[in-house]
């Protein structure tokens, strides 16, 4: 039997592992595809640095590689946005298949992408890109396609729910907790993708254009990372029952004009109570709330070399049963076209802690300009008297743009010795 030849496009955390088990699992690869499967060639910038990689396999040449006449399927672990797009459409271009694990460029050219892979005749896989080893695309893809999904709420980001977690374990501060997740080799010697929330807004992005049939790309996410979250933010949604999380929200809204598709990424107290609350470390966790299916949990580890390698060859199989079959399975849809609506639009919920002088009528200040924004107050706790006393209010769902000005105006209130804790809380009932 003809193998289908391979072309690895990346050799580092997760290409490494790629590698590895496409040589353990050779035998079962085979009698599950239909035809062995062989890696022809990996591509990398340093080949001395790669002793584990038979040195025939080894190239710097990329472009060469994936164009090769035997090369049938590509596989792209390098990351990126260039040189790995115009490595992706030349392969698309010389009719091989591809299988990516790159959330930034799924993000941000996925229509294109798409678009020449559909043209070429060719697949064009990314299960690895979200929630790494978690079966979640696909899902998405095809065994929710008959489906109406109404929202998708995450936590696909591990250093930051990491460092989160910690923070509510030990009480540490941002920066102490970035700080052992660095030692711990969870956070990359630049922590910005994750910290800043970049990654999961990527991720956001791929899950909203799947979910909802439409072209969501990254730009279109609001995107808060969790750098501001404190030491007493952590404190105060245990106060209330509640812990913080680093969430990636894709949500359907309806509206006068119709529907439209909202996704934001940034840190929100949920619930103790709540099943995403008890994802701990680096894991990743996605709920997906669908018309028929109802709320659906999908759970596992989002990042790492073999659990994302996992993923990598679960398409890696699926594009080649394909090739065997001589043919294309069918790409993503963007039919329902729903346009993206603005986070000073979407209602959010939000968790206020003011240091307050508790004097007569603050109350009433406070409560005043909440109403002024339109913003209906939940819940107003005190604490304290005199000079120390907090104020805590959790306030219904208003517009973002509401909330946003209210806590504006009430840092111009001189009552208010300082807005201490400003976090949005997601599922309380
Ligand atoms: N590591 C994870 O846990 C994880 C999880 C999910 C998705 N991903 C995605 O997988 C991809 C790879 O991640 P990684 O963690 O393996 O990164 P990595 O940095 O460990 O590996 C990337 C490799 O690509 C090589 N490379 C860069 N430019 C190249 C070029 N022009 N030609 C050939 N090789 C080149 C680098 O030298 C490096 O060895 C990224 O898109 C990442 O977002 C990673
Ligand atoms: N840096 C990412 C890797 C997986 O995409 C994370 O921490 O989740
Ligand atoms: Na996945």
């Amino acid at each position: 039997m003809n193998p289908l030849k391979v072309a690895l496009l990346g050799c580092g955390t997760v290409g490494g592992a790629v590698l590895r088990l496409v040589a353990e699992q050779a035998a079962d690869l085979t009698a599950r595809v239909g035809r062995p499967v062989e890696i022809a060639g990996v591509a990398v910038r340093r080949p001395d640095r790669h002793p584990e990689v038979p040195a025939h396999l080894l190239t710097t040449d990329a472009l060469g590689l994936v164009t090769r006449d035997d090369v049938d399927l590509v596989v792209e672990v390098i990351g990126g946005i260039e040189p790995a797009r115009s490595l992706i459409l030349a392969a698309i271009e010389a009719g091989k298949s591809v299988v990516s694990a790159n959330k930034a460029l799924l993000a941000e050219d996925g229509v294109a992408l798409h678009a020449a892979a559909a043209k070429a005749g060719v697949d064009l896989y990314y299960e690895a890109s979200v929630a790494g080893a978690i079966p979640l695309l696909r899902p998405l893809r095809e065994s929710l396609a008959g489906d109406q999904i109404r929202r998708v709420v995450g936590i696909v980001n591990g250093t930051t729910n990491y460092i989160l977690s910690r923070m509510a374990e030990t009480g540490a501060g941002f920066s102490e907790a970035l700080a052992e997740a660095t030692e711990l080799g969870y956070a990359e010697a630049d922590p910005t993708a994750d910290v800043d929330g970049f990654d999961a807004a990527a991720k956001g992005a791929i899950l909203a254009s799947l979910a909802f049939h439409s072209a969501v790309t990254a730009a279109d996410v609001h995107r808060e990372g969790i750098a501001s979250v404190t030491a007493t933010d952590v404190a105060r949604a245990a106060e209330i029952g509640c812990t913080v999380k680093l969430l990636a929200i894709c949500e359907r809204v309806p509206g006068e004009e119709g529907e439209s598709v909202a996704v934001r990424v940034h840190p929100a107290m949920i619930p103790t109570s709540h099943p995403l609350a008890a994802v701990g470390g680096a894991f990743n966790a996605v709920f997906v709330e669908a018309e028929a299916a109802g709320q659906l949990m999908f759970y596992g580890q989002g990042a790492g070399g073999e659990p994302t390698a996992s993923a990598v060859l679960g398409d890696l199989v699926a594009v080649a049963r394909n090739r065997v079959a001589g043919a294309a399975g069918a790409g993503p849809s963007a039919y329902a076209d729903l346009p993206a609506r603005p986070i000073a639009e979407t209602p959010t919920r939000y968790h206020v802690s003011l240091d307050v002088a508790d004097v007569p009528g603050v109350l009433a200040t406070v409560a005043t300009e909440f109403a002024r924004h339109e913003v209906s107050i939940a819940t107003v706790r005190q604490d304290g008297h005199g000079d120390a006393a907090t104020l805590v209010i959790v306030t219904h769902s208003a517009p973002d743009a509401a909330l946003s000005a209210t806590i504006a105006a009430l840092r111009e209130v001189p009552a208010v010795r300082g807005v201490t804790s400003v976090l949005r809380v997601e599922g309380l009932s």
